[in-house]
């Protein structure tokens, strides 16, 4: 209670290590702050009831647990159930999301980064691809350090093409696990001119390559200067039809554009990923609503995966914002979690170590939702049709009704 104390009367909401107040999660403060009573009501808002009861925790294997304690990773798992149909078997999909930080410090030579970072998360694929996921999503641009802050042309150096290293070090991991895996890379189209996209690599569980997403909206806000980089991608919202069911990939700031949500669900997405990179500072208290709001609003299932721990730069940098000049750009907190169509969520993985989270999706949950809610057919797509068909064209005009009473002069 004293460490809840400290929270409320606002001493400390962040400690320099990245936890809060000296706990991984925020739900692992709530868990040893509460009484079981108090925690169990606590958790029905703040993660809801799956079919009217807490989420189902799953055990994770002594073997994985041996590999999450040798290689200081954090693992939970659990399960999201659906109704019983009398028509469909359930239709359960292990997903996985991994989380990690860098390996080496951002001076070490490139190449020796990249290879830090493969071998750092060897041992967290390992443990998933033997736990049998299906589907497993890493974390926006993972196999770099986050240098978009920095403005410096010279990390364009890690950008690979669609079929590069990456991939290639990731393809053996699904060739063997027989996993789906979604690879969010720095990529370099030595087609079309060397140019630079935000892209994520889908593999298929044969190895083979699926097809690939470029991320549709580029961050311009705080030390987020990814728009030197790379532009807004050309690749619409596609789905991806694998043997474990539609995948689609929401990169990380198109978190904050519902109709960038929407899109994947109308093609028919049934888990959307969004693998991301983002800051305490920024976005923290955003980051459970904005995943678990498009979840039930699309009813499918949202995957948020974000980077841990803090990298810090060469070269200071400034970023427009009135700020001193910084080497790094503060906390990325990890937090990564799944939310379902049905408003339950998982806790959060750590806010400051590597960690993997295991989660059973029944993808039944996703049309018993429609069903229930219908918030499909009760969308009137058409009005929003016709009103941003005349909201994009030049002679656009909003829609007020002015108080007549507003413009006249009271005496
Ligand atoms: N990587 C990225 O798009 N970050 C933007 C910051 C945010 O959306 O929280």
């Amino acid at each position: 209670m004293e460490k809840m104390d400290e929270i409320v009367n606002g001493d400390s909401s962040e400690i320099k290590d990245g936890s809060i107040c000296g706990f991984e999660s925020l739900h692992r403060l709530l868990e040893s702050s509460l009484s079981p009573q108090q925690y169990k009501e606590v958790s029905r808002l703040l993660t809801g009831l799956n079919c009217g009861k807490p989420l189902e925790r799953l055990p994770v294997v002594e073997s994985i647990k041996g590999l999450s304690a040798q290689h200081d990773f954090d693992i939970q798992a659990f399960r999201f159930n659906a109704d019983k149909e009398l028509l469909r078997e359930p239709r359960i999909v292990r997903v996985g999301l991994i989380q990690n930080s860098i390996a080496l410090p951002t001076t070490a030579p490139f190449l020796d980064q990249k290879l830090a970072i493969f071998e750092k998360v060897k041992p967290i694929i390992n443990a998933a691809g033997a736990s049998g996921v299906n589907v497993l999503c890493l974390q926006e641009a993972w196999m770099m350090p986050f240098a978009f802050c920095t403005r410096e042309k010279r990390w364009c150096e890690f950008a690979e093409p669609a079929d590069g290293e990456s991939t290639q070090f990731l393809q053996g991991f699904a060739r063997k696990y027989n996993m789906v895996i979604v690879n969010p890379i720095l990529e370099r189209d030595l087609k079309h001119g060397e140019t630079i996209w935000n892209t994520v690599v889908i593999i298929g569980n044969n190895g083979n390559i699926i097809g690939k997403h470029r991320k549709n909206h580029i961050p311009r806000v705080g030390d987020f200067n990814e728009s030197t980089y790379y532009m807004e991608g050309n690749t619409g919202h596609p789905v991806f039809e694998t043997a474990y069911g539609k995948i689609g990939v929401n990169i990380c700031y198109g978190r904050h554009h519902p109709l960038n949500w929407l899109a994947f669900g109308l093609n028919g997405a049934e888990i959307v990923f969004n693998p991301s990179a983002t800051v305490g500072e920024l976005s923290e208290p955003m980051w459970p609503i904005e995943a678990r709001n498009a979840a039930i609003a699309n009813s499918y299932y949202v995957g948020s995966i974000n980077r841990v721990g803090t990298e810090v730069f060469p070269n200071p940098f400034t970023s427009g914002d009135g700020k001193p000049q910084h080497a790094d750009f503060g906390h990325f907190y990890g937090s990564s979690h799944v939310s379902a169509p049905d408003a339950s969520c998982t806790p959060s993985l750590s806010r400051n170590k590597d960690g993997l989270l295991i989660s059973d999706l029944d993808l039944n949950l996703c049309r018993q939702l429609k069903d229930k809610w219908g918030f499909r057919m009760t969308a009137r797509y058409e009005l929003y049709a016709d009103m941003l068909s005349r909201y994009v064209k030049p002679d656009f005009e909003p829609q007020v009704i002015s108080d007549p009473l507003l413009h006249k002069n009271h005496l």
